[in-house]
């Protein structure tokens, strides 16, 4: 490699000047940006030089069949999952093959998982508190007291998941759509950039399916979060989708609004046709 391309190598040109914690960059472009991203199992290729761009403050749905390899592109973003090759940039700063899962996490990435875990036996707000005192930067002021911020943090989440009237009562009595909502703002009390959110609205009924559409598309914004969607009901999709990627087979098969995605032969076959597992409204 000549000197030139050496040095312009995005994941060593500048480190020494990189610091330990700095905010995600996204003055030159998107906040996710992974390319040519391959993972295999013992031989099997479940991503196959996968490229996706997410911009700071989208919010973009992923969609595609069973076994299309959604789960370990999320898998491959948050450090659970290493591929064998390719890249994944957290902004221009931070590459993510390069850190440890609890680092990504600290960096501003928030996972939600499909299944709700909250705390059942504390209530709505002792949750959020627990959830702050898991971020270490406050944990020495949390074992003190509140102070004041952190109490106007905790109560502009609630308000914005929607839990005002439920704050003061046990998490377990919440319906599964509310468990949803706390697990979000969970997530929100460590002031994430980018959201991962796994089949939000599985098992949910169709007024709880409303509100998360509303939930998910106020999180999204610039200066707010990114956020990233993976959801097989077509609907709630259509509700909230300004861009969505289709993946197949550990690729990319399209990418566009939702009507420029249903509309082309290669989804339908793949996903949308009547023997697809997509639940289409
Ligand atoms: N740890 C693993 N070991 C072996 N194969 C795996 C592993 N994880 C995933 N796979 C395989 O990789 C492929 C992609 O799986 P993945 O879970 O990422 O797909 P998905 O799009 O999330 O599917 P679904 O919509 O069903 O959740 C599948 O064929 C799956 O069986």
């Amino acid at each position: 490699m000549n000197m030139f391309k050496a040095l312009a190598r995005r994941d060593q040109v500048f480190d020494f000047m990189t610091p330990e914690v700095s905010p995600v960059d996204v003055r030159h472009g998107p906040i996710l940006y992974l390319e040519d991203v391959s993972v295999s199992f013992d031989g099997f290729q479940a991503i196959n030089k996968l490229n996706l761009t997410i911009d700071d403050g989208e919010l973009r749905c992923i969609i595609g069949p069973n076994g299309a390899g959604k789960t370990t592109m999320m898998d491959t973003i948050t450090g659970k999952t290493r591929p064998d090759s390719g890249q994944v940039w957290f902004g221009s700063r931070h590459n993510l093959l390069r850190m440890s899962e609890p680092e990504i996490a600290t960096l501003g990435i928030g996972r939600k998982f499909q299944k709700p875990t909250v705390f059942e036996a504390l209530t709505v707000i002792e949750n959020l508190e627990l959830a702050m005192a898991a971020d270490k930067r406050v944990l020495p002021s949390l074992t003190a007291r509140l102070s004041s911020e952190q109490r106007d943090r905790i109560h502009e989440v609630v308000r914005l998941i929607g839990l005002k009237p439920a704050a003061h009562g046990l998490a377990g009595i919440l319906s599964h759509g509310q468990k949803q909502w706390l697990e979000i703002g969970m997530l929100l009390m460590q002031r994430p950039r980018l959201l991962l959110v796994d089949e939000p609205v599985a098992g949910m009924t169709e007024q709880e399916m409303e509100l998360t559409a509303d939930l998910l598309t106020r999180l999204a914004g610039k200066g707010r979060q990114s956020v990233v969607v993976v959801e097989h009901d077509m609907g709630f999709v259509r509700s909230i989708a300004r861009q969505v990627t289709v993946l197949h087979q550990g690729s990319v098969l399209a990418e566009g609004t939702m009507d420029q995605v249903s509309s082309d032969p290669r989804v339908v076959e793949v996903y949308l046709g009547e023997e697809s597992g997509a639940e289409v409204a």
